[in-house]
């Protein structure tokens, strides 16, 4: 296990102790309050490359306890809107409960109902874990999930499965242009501040019976129902937001 089990209550400070970066002055998530985010005209419209895989392409979802991932092969990279190459790992989701939004990032203190992060790395390093403990190592695209109709190929069952690919593309905004950027981490241990955060301001569609199928079908990992699994929102010690758009 690369990173022991986080505990998802955000009052358990004991991440800090355990682990230094987790107490930093970049930490992600956080609010993005819109009326401080600085326009950046020199912000290029995010572009992918080879999101659109065959279905002759099998992908691992599993549930690792904590989220639900699809790991992703290195054939997807981001083209387009940073200044080097990073090139795909997984993606997983962040969601709330029957009862509450689960998104990880807010948007004027507005919690969406969940929130999707497509991992990438820096390539010019070797591999993902390589690249995790470098400020300029992991590129993360995170989208908000709304609620109305979207196929979104979920695992019913506990552990893993292996699902045809498909256009990873259609689980991001079709308008790629929007978008906030800072510099952040990882939202579970260990935390690294190495984490370059894109967060897109259109919302991704789902519908309300495939978000309440997610948060009730999961299980976590003393089997009790996968829910809340965001982290609380961070704060910015001085960071400065960037948006594309004004
Ligand atoms: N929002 S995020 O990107 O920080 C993030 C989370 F918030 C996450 F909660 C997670 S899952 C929790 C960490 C974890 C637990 C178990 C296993 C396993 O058994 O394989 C693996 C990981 C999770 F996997 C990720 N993303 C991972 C972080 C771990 C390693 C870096 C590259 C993959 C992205
Ligand atoms: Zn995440």
């Amino acid at each position: 296990v690369l990173f022991p089990r986080a505990p998802w209550s955000p009052a358990l400070r004991e991440w800090d102790s355990r682990y230094p970066d987790c107490g930093g002055a970049m930490q992600s998530p956080i609010n993005i309050n819109t009326a401080e985010t600085v326009f950046s005209p020199q912000l290029r419209p995010i572009q992918l490359a080879g999101y659109s895989l065959s279905s002759k392409e099998m992908l691992k979802l599993k549930n690792n306890g904590h989220t639900v991932v699809l790991e992703l092969p290195e054939l997807l990279a981001i083209a387009g809107g940073y200044a080097q190459q990073y090139k795909a790992v997984q993606l997983h989701l962040h969601w709330g409960s029957p009862s509450g939004p689960g998104s990880e990032h807010t948007v004027d203190n507005h919690r969406f109902p969940a929130e999707i992060h497509v991992v990438h790395y820096n390539t010019k390093y070797d591999n993902f874990k390589e690249a995790m403990v470098h400020p300029d190592g992991l590129a993360v695209l995170g989208a908000f999930l709304g609620c109305s109709a979207l196929t979104l190929v979920l695992p019913l069952a506990d552990e893993e499965v292996f699902v045809p690919g498909f256009n990873i593309a259609g689980l991001l905004p079709a308008n790629l242009n929007l978008y906030f950027q800072y510099n952040g981490s990882l939202t579970t241990p260990a935390c690294y501040q190495t984490v370059k955060w894109t967060v897109f301001n259109q919302t991704v569609q789902l519908s309300q019976d495939q978000i309440s199928l997610l948060v009730t079908t999961l299980r976590g990992d003393d089997d009790s129902p996968l829910q809340n699994n965001f982290r609380g929102v961070q704060k910015l010690h001085g960071r400065h937001v960037l948006a594309s758009f004004q």
